[in-house]
């Protein structure tokens, strides 16, 4: 769901300049590392892509041939991997939830909860090892021992975030050239310094708490900056079957960012291994890239996660676009007129005035945000399952948001996914309407994401699968009370063959054991079925 994070950064449109400028010791050690990581010739003959540098990326990889839709590019296991920073907590082992209260399991050394005393995480590299449990054995009061179910999840947070941290510290104690691999990568640590806010939120939650209350009174300062940097710019979040993990890759750090990426991924849910390939054809000599932030959300709160997190503000085609390729995703109907659009006259100016396309009616970019997040809390406080909450927050919010709007996609993106499966909306129950609606959002979505998040990606599998079920059930009973031709029902289920079969070709490329395999498991069960 879009918007979570919140903004430590004032909106400027300043960063290319500082990035560039970002110091003479960052350019310095970009040099250095370009030349230690650079693969030798005859490496990079053998790869598709190589690393390149300019001004605006920095390190970036580029095609070295003409790429396939689906080809492998990268498939690499974690150098570090850790708990995301959140309230919810989660097994030091296998990252999947678990509770604070008196009877979940706990470690017998350290005292943080665990999964059980059979997790796969136990003691291993990816997981709890013996290092970090000794480590906190000897700080259980400031570790461990806080976590029970009167901690709030602000206190939970904070000790969840310094574990990754630790992690990599650790490293660099015992495993220095795993942590060299690590240390190469970009921290931007001179301009967060510049960043009072973000840099006083380091300070004390991170820098102080490790030195001070962790008594870990030798870390230097600047070394943890530079580390929780690293982490900020680089990390993937990962997880699959409600594991929820942030991870640090050898090489996919280095895929630069485009709101339109050509390149999807997914991480196996045993080896944390992340598998990086290409979504469409990729000429030679382009820039490979990936999305750093949600797709399905709209510029103005894509480009301030960027900037927040990574440090840059993206100019990339869509966010150059106050139409956003045509998709129109962020924009409002004019509270004036009330027939005209609201859009960004120039998105690549943060802070700059939004305006209707019928009237004379302007808004200013903090005013559109405040709107948006009133909207979006609207939308989080929806249970996900809550079929008539979502279809009321439509309605509510019609006449205010554009139909492609990302708030309301998000929102129909929900129900594409419930109408079917919750019960009293399984598809035996439902109404021909309710299937036509579901067919309706599933389409409209699919419109979106061919032209955002096209080819061989996640989200268009799962909604090509989505969309079959209603366009089957509703070719079956039109045909069958004589609604439509013999050449009509066939002329469908033609459509609903070819949904099965790239939803199936996508979602198999998942890995064994996700929800989303095991869809794409039932796609090619159902071809099988209708003899294809
Ligand atoms: C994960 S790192 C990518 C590797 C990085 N370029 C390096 O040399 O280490 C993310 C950083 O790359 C740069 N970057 C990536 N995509 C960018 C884009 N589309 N525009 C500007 N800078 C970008 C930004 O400095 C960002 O903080």
């Amino acid at each position: 769901m879009p918007g979570r994070k919140k903004n430590h950064h004032k909106n400027n449109n300043n960063s290319r300049a500082r990035h560039q400028r970002g110091g003479q010791q960052s350019k310095d050690k970009q040099e250095q590392q370009d030349k230690e990581q650079s693969p030798s010739p005859t490496e990079e003959k053998e790869l598709p892509y190589r690393v390149e540098h300019s001004d605006i990326y920095g390190r970036y990889l580029v095609a070295n041939r003409q790429l396939e839709a689906g080809e492998t590019l990268i498939r690499e296991e974690p150098l570090a991997i850790g708990p995301c920073v959140s309230g919810d907590p989660v097994c030091l082992g296998c990252y999947h939830p678990v509770s604070l209260k008196a009877d979940q399991y706990r470690c017998p050394g350290c005292a943080w909860p665990l999964c059980g005393s059979t997790c796969a995480g136990l003691k291993h590299r990816h997981g709890h090892t013996e290092t970090e449990c000794q480590l906190y054995a000897e700080r259980r009061a400031v570790a461990g021992e806080l976590l029970t179910e009167r901690a709030g999840p602000a206190e939970v947070r904070d000790l969840y975030e310094l574990v990754m941290i630790v992690r990599i510290l650790l490293l660099r104690q015992h495993d220095p050239e795993q942590f060299a691999l690590i240390a190469r990568m970009e921290s931007h640590t001179e301009e967060r310094r510049q960043n009072a806010v973000l840099w006083r939120h380091y300070e004390e939650k991170v820098v102080q708490r490790l030195r001070v209350t962790w008594q870990l009174e030798d870390l230097e300062a600047e070394q943890v900056h530079e580390v929780c940097g690293i982490l900020d710019v680089n990390c993937f979040e990962i997880g699959q079957n409600g594991a929820k993990a942030r991870t640090l890759y050898p090489s996919a750090f280095l895929l630069a960012h485009d709101c339109t990426p050509n390149t999807a991924h997914t991480d196996d849910p045993s080896s944390f291994e992340i598998l990086l390939r290409t979504s469409r054809r990729v000429r030679e000599r382009e820039a490979l890239t990936l999305s750093y932030a949600y797709t399905l959300q709209g510029t103005l709160k894509r480009r301030a996660f960027m900037h927040e997190g990574k440090l840059f503000w993206c100019c990339c085609r869509r966010c150059s676009d106050p139409r956003e390729l045509g998709t129109d995703c962020s924009a409002l109907v004019c509270a004036t007129c009330r027939t005209g659009s609201v859009r960004a006259v120039d998105p690549l100016q943060q802070t700059g005035d939004w305006a209707c396309d019928r009237c004379a009616h302007k808004m200013g970019a903090t005013e559109v945000e405040r709107q948006l997040d009133r909207i979006n809390n609207d939308l989080e406080d929806i249970d996900v399952h809550d079929i008539p909450g979502l279809e009321n927050f439509l309605l509510r919010y019609r006449d205010v948001l554009r139909p492609n709007h990302y708030l309301l996609l998000s929102a129909k993106y929900s129900l594409c996914q419930i109408y079917g499966r919750t019960e009293g909306y399984l598809l035996p129950q439902m109404s021909p309407e309710d299937i036509a609606r579901k067919e309706s959002y599933c389409r409209e979505f699919l419109e979106i994401v061919d032209v955002l998040d096209p080819g061989l990606t996640r989200l268009r599998g799962l909604i090509m699968y989505e969309l079959h079920a209603p366009v089957m059930v509703l070719a079956q009973s039109a045909f069958q009370s004589g609604q439509i031709s013999r050449q009509e029902f066939q002329r469908r289920l033609k459509e609903v063959v070819k949904l099965l079969q790239v939803s199936r070709d996508i979602l198999l490329m998942e890995p064994e054991g996700s929800t989303e395999n095991a869809m794409g498991q039932a796609a090619a069960d159902a071809l099988s079925k209708m003899g294809c």
